[in-house]
């Protein structure tokens, strides 16, 4: 059942057994065993790789059993897509910061060269601060200060006597109020819900090249998962790469870069597979999935209104994983501003 293996790439397409960290580690491929290990192991093994692991040192990330339990169900409210819109101006606010950047570097010449990776690695880490400790809230946020003047209008208007029907006269405050409410909903939809060829480009971007590359569970209690017995201890591994460019799954395209084929959603792209895994599946599935397509989505649309860009000869294609998959190299590109 399992093959002994020395090289990781012969054994695509199996379930094996290997090595990892000096654990014995079940790597599985197996989308019906995969689903299963999901939902009945929780526990990782240690230290954690993860896009935002070095902004939590402990935290959910780290976190097991009814600690972590506790502490998803707190956390989950706050990525609520509801939430996440009114997180627009913050994103909107950093991704200003990084272009500002970019403009000077282009503003002497036409055409520049400029290496984008670590600009994108601060808008990153930019945008989690303020999100999650606010500094430079008060900047600028000319959304923040329309909810806020919103929320004293509705004040206003519950304070003074109901009348039913009311809110519907072309009343001064009521004029006020649906002007308002159409701005803001208006900037916060900002077209981002109708970015489906964007939506397709990035689910495509994360399958060929997926930040956490591997996953692993450690087996906490002797379980048996399909036809395998696994003793207390053993590691599982989930190499989402692998699974990612499986040929069984996505076809003789599978190494080609083609975001039509999420034309139909991700379960038509999978067949309601368990095999895409950019942010894990089941209970521990990334909770900040949303968060991050998002900033990435209002990054590009400010990006392709300032800017338009071309790969620079000089960038090199070498995608290597240093917790996280990164180009080794930058991501250099010739910049042109509009
Ligand atoms: C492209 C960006 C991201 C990728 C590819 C990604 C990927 C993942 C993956 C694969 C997992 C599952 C880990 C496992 O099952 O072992 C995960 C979990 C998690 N992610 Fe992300 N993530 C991203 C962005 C973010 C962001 C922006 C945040 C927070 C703002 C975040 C917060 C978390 C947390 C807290 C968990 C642990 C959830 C739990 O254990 O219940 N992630 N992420």
């Amino acid at each position: 059942m399992f093959s002994y293996c020395t090289s990781f790439l012969d054994l695509i397409g199996e379930n094996y057994i290997t090595w990892f960290g000096w654990k014995p580690t079940v790597t599985m491929m197996d989308p019906d065993l995969i689903k299963d290990v999901f939902v009945k192991l929780n526990e990782f093994p240690k230290p954690r790789t993860h896009p935002m692991a070095r902004f939590t040192a402990t935290g959910l990330l780290t976190y097991e059993g009814d600690q972590w339990a506790k502490h998803r169900k707190l956390i989950n409210p706050a990525f609520h897509m509801e939430k996440l819109k009114t997180m627009i101006p913050i994103f909107h606010l950093s991704g200003g910061e990084m272009l500002q950047k970019w403009e000077k570097l282009v503003s002497s010449k036409e055409l520049c060269e400029v290496d984008v990776w670590p600009y994108l690695q601060t808008l990153t880490s930019d945008v989690i601060s303020r999100t999650a400790f606010g500094s430079n809230y008060e900047e600028g946020i000319q959304i923040f200060d329309l909810i806020g003047k919103q929320g004293v209008l509705t004040m206003e208007a519950l304070q003074s006597l109901y009348i039913p029907g009311f809110r519907f006269l072309p009343t001064k405050r009521n004029i006020r109020m649906n002007f308002i409410d159409k701005k803001v909903k208006h900037s916060i939809r900002d077209g981002l819900n109708h970015l489906k060829v964007v939506n397709m480009i990035f689910l495509e971007v994360l399958r060929l090249y997926p930040p956490v590359v591997g996953l692993a569970r450690i087996v906490d209690k002797d379980i048996t998962l399909g036809d395998f017995s696994l003793p207390t201890g053993i590691q599982i591994g989930l190499p989402i790469m692998l699974m990612h460019y499986d040929e069984k799954t996505w076809g003789s395209d599978a190494k080609k870069f083609n975001p039509d084929r999420f034309s139909e959603g991700i379960s038509k792209a999978t067949k309601n597979q368990v095999i895409y895994l950019p942010f894990g599946w089941g209970p521990r599935i990334c909770v900040g999935q949303n968060f991050a397509l998002l900033e990435a989505k209002i990054a590009l649309a400010m990006i392709l209104k300032r800017f338009s860009f071309k790969l620079s000869p000089s960038y090199v294609h070498a995608p290597h994983n240093v917790l996280t998959l990164q180009p080794q190299y930058g991501a250099h590109l010739i910049l042109n501003k509009l």
